[in-house]
């Protein structure tokens, strides 16, 4: 899926400016605003991940800009300035404090085309939503299960210690965490959520402590971590077991004493966020194994919830299905009116090992795809395969046509994710592709 990448631009240099500056900012979708009253009302209204200053007179010493940006500390910000004004140092500390990047004019385009990119890969990695532009999303269904995960979570909302939340991949777990925050006394702060496994190592460190000047070749300036980010809100660490060692000590200290020390500091940051940690692994294996700390194991769990499996909530499909469909109702097909019982009934005798993520991606597909009125069991690729079928069909094309439902269910299971797709089959990455294309299956 190709993401676009929103621009917020600031500058009174009009779009004909931007493009003198910056060249062309291909694969950029670039609102240009000509005042910083503009842009707060752009941002009321949309989120941009990443907001270019074109700053000419050096605005951004004035209170009201700076007020604007720490405000607006979410949008990663990158500066163009005039070279000559670098030397007046209120300006280089508001550059120091609240920007991501900076360039000087004459601006070397690639290299800015680059920090852009960077500032917009480093927001998707972050995830980080504005309190209010996120949407009030909830855990849907009435069965049993999910009525107790509603009714725990609506306890646990209320006090401000750690929360660890178990359960399968796919099966709500960052939803289950937002829905904590929002009904947390911290719902007008910050959710930031980071996938521990999704980090580079090497910049993980960084990522979450922030470092100071000259802690590492590139630190050019000080910069504040994702912890300090959610500052008055929650961070959510997902895949929590996946957090190197060295880590995990940080990770205590700060849940202990609530103060961090950045990478390269020498003094402590007081940071006041709640931490939700989530896995989807056996975390007292992992404890046994000498893998996770066990006194971290112990300060996180203090509320631990577990989001349960679809497979144990099968009372819910229905409901779910018609959300899904009601929801991705602008790609299906026009003909299509809904879901057959044939469908729903395959759907009950399925088990689900991506849970409502492999739920979502069958729908999607079986909506695009499908040729009826209703959606039918082998839109959704779970038609039964009888020993009639097989000897029908012969040895061949029963043995292509099992290797085309693996390959697609492992990719519905994994979010459409290759290598983690590869690894449940059992084969390389390029054999996976060899076999999607063989089987004209989209990535
Ligand atoms: N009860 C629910 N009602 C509606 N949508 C749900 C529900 N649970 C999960 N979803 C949706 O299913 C998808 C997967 O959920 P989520 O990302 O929270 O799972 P996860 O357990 O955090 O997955 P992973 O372990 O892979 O990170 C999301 O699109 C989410 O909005």
């Amino acid at each position: 899926m190709v993401s676009v990448k929103r621009l917020l631009c600031i500058t009174n240099e009009g779009n004909s400016g931007v493009r003198a500056a910056c060249g062309d900012l291909r694969g950029w979708d670039v609102c240009t605003v000509d005042s910083i009253h503009a842009a707060r009302k752009v941002l009321a209204q949309q989120h941009y991940a990443v907001g270019l200053l074109l700053d000419a007179g050096g605005s951004l010493e004035q209170d009201d800009t700076e007020r604007f940006l720490q405000q607006h500390h979410h949008v990663r910000w990158i500066g163009v300035f005039n070279a000559d004004l670098l030397h007046r140092p209120q300006l280089r500390q508001a550059i120091a404090t609240h920007l991501f990047d900076f360039h000087t004019r004459p601006v070397d385009t690639v290299r800015l085309h680059h920090s852009l990119g960077h500032a917009h890969g480093m927001a998707m990695l972050a995830r980080t939503t504005p309190p209010h532009l996120r949407s009030a999303r909830h855990i849907d269904g009435e069965s049993a299960a999910i009525r107790r995960l509603r009714a725990h979570i609506d306890k646990i909302a209320a006090v401000d210690a750690p929360v660890l939340i178990g359960g399968e991949s796919g099966s709500g777990k960052e939803l289950a965490a937002q829905e904590i925050h929002a009904q947390s006394p911290r719902a007008r702060g910050p959710f930031i959520a980071i996938n521990c496994g999704a980090i580079p190592p090497g910049l993980i460190h960084s990522e979450l402590f922030g470092y100071e000047r000259g802690a590492f070749t590139g630190a050019g300036k000080d910069k504040a971590g994702l912890i300090e980010a959610a500052s008055g809100g929650s961070i959510f660490l997902d895949e929590i077991g996946d957090l190197p060692l060295d880590l995990q000590a940080s990770l205590l200290r700060f849940l202990q004493e609530r103060t961090i020390y950045r990478v390269g500091g020498t003094r402590t940051v007081a940071v006041d966020a709640r931490v939700i940690a989530a896995t989807h692994v056996d975390l007292p294996k992992a404890v046994a194994e000498g893998r996770f700390r066990e006194d971290l194991y112990y300060r996180l769990s203090v509320f631990p919830i577990r989001v349960p499996p679809l497979r144990e909530r099968k009372d819910d499909l229905p409901m779910l299905t018609e959300i899904i469909f009601n929801k991705y109702a602008d790609e299906k097909s026009p003909q299509l009116k809904g879901i057959s019982k044939q469908a729903l009934r395959a759907m009950a005798q399925h088990d689900w090992p991506g849970n409502i993520r492999e739920l979502i991606n069958r729908m999607r597909r079986a909506m695009v795809l499908a040729e009826h009125r209703l959606i039918m069991p082998e839109d959704l690729e779970l038609a039964p395969k009888d020993d009639a079928i097989i000897l029908r069909d012969g040895l061949d094309n029963s043995r292509g046509s099992a290797e085309r439902t693996a390959i697609w269910n492992s990719l519905a299971k994994c979010g459409n994710n290759i290598s983690q797709a590869a690894r449940d089959l059992g084969v390389s990455r390029m054999t996976l592709y060899r076999l999607m294309a063989k089987h004209s299956i989209a990535p």
